[in-house]
């Protein structure tokens, strides 16, 4: 990744706006309560948006980025967006094809080859036009700004910043280039990442049909009908096995992001020089064959004692560890689960008609994350 493209900063910039980032999506979104009840409220949309297809074959890319989307635009911008506002799906159809080119091999490994190829052109208009889009919400957002009523991360930015202006701090982190990086960073680290976990779980389940009627036969004696909730998670162990090994198994960010040496140092005997460019390869611990059972299948039995109670394993790490841990962890992993469990209660997933489930394919395609290829699946109301 070219080294101006590092998501996030270093240094007080990073370790200011990461605080900042917390405490603010905690108030206005990754707090238990308040994000639970937004992504309560999206999963209706949701299954609406999976109902109009009436049990024909789609794909279900976009409304699961619509969904997805929509939990951190609230958190950040304060409101959601219709599924078909042409703002919103050219926001997100910039995003993924940005996470596309991102993830290219000549992105990654030759950042300064990239320089001068076309897609780096065509990525630094998409941002560029990401970055003007954003300019016109922050605009609208000042206009109404009400420094009593936050309704968004952006509101609060805009509050501190002045807050620091009028008493005459000129130099501090709230400017607004690290609105614009900090809120484009959560824009983009928050939607591509669940929304294709998501779409892996769909794939899994109609690949699996046995396992999926395990997980609607839990859902169906612990829940019913009634919407699930987070404090349903530890009744439900099975259904949150499914959910961790589709993460293992799928191992989105094989390897991680990148990081910079902040000193020399010797790592596992290997000396590494102050400013060396380290891909955490998260892929190597997600499919160790010396900590799990079945590295390369779905076998959700990897998180289940033999009680079937659900079992943490210190080898799961697809957030990545240590200080630079993924900021959104906590509110993936309640989207993960409250979007999944509303799903399958609502609907039965099945290839397209024509197709078995052996055909289905579980290559995946390279982009930013390993999102799984091309496919249409049938979501058949149960409901
Ligand atoms: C299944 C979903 C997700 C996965 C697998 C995931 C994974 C990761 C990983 C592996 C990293 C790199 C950590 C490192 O540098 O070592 C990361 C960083 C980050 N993630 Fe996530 N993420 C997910 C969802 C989210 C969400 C929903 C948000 C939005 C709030 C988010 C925001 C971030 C941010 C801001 C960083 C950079 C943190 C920093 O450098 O301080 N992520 N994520």
């Amino acid at each position: 990744m070219g080294d101006e493209w590092v998501l996030w900063s270093n240094g007080d910039s990073w370790k200011e706006m990461r605080r900042f980032a917390l405490t603010n999506l905690r108030d206005f979104g990754m707090g238990k309560r308040a994000s639970e009840d937004k992504i309560t409220e999206e999963c209706q949309y949701l299954v609406e948006g999976f109902k109009k297809f009436k049990g024909q074959a789609f794909d279900t890319t976009k409304p699961i980025n619509c969904a997805v989307s929509n939990i951190i635009c609230s958190i950040v911008y304060g409101s959601r967006f219709e599924y078909n506002d042409p703002e919103f799906t050219s926001m997100l159809n910039r995003l993924n094809r940005n996470g596309k080119i991102l993830g290219s091999p000549m992105d990654d490994m030759f950042p300064s080859l990239f320089k001068w190829t076309a897609d780096r052109k065509e990525f630094c208009k998409l941002t560029d036009d990401s970055r003007k889009q954003n300019l016109g919400i922050f605009n609208q957002i000042k206009e109404t700004l009400n420094p009593q009523m936050c309704k968004g991360f952006v509101d609060a930015f805009l509050v501190r910043k002045k807050m620091l202006e009028e008493s005459g701090i000129t130099n501090s982190h709230f400017h607004d280039d690290n609105l614009m990086l900090t809120v484009m960073n959560l824009f983009a680290a928050g939607t591509e990442t669940t929304s294709t976990t998501l779409r892996w779980a769909l794939l899994f389940m109609t690949k699996y049909p046995k396992i999926q009627d395990e997980v609607q036969e839990e859902l169906r004696r612990v829940i019913g009908d009634r919407q699930v909730q987070v404090a349903d998670r530890k009744n439900l162990p099975f259904t949150d096995a499914v959910i961790h090994e589709t993460q293992r198994l799928s191992s989105i960010l094989p390897a991680g992001l990148p990081h910079k040496t902040t000193r020399d140092i010797t790592f596992h005997g290997h000396f590494i020089k102050k400013g060396t460019t380290v891909f955490p390869l998260l892929t190597s611990v997600l499919h160790d064959p010396d900590e799990w059972e079945r590295p390369h299948s779905f076998y959700p039995a990897h998180f289940l004692d033999k009680e079937k109670k659900f079992v943490k394993r210190d080898a799961f790490i697809p957030f990545s560890a240590g200080r630079r841990v993924c900021l959104g962890e906590g509110l993936a992993r309640m989207e993960l689960f409250l979007f999944f469990a509303t799903l399958m209660q609502h609907f039965r997933f099945t290839p397209a008609p024509g197709v078995s489930e052996d055909e289905l394919d579980l290559t995946p395609s390279v982009g930013i994350t390993l999102s799984p290829s091309p496919h249409k699946l049938c979501a058949v109301s149960r409901m």
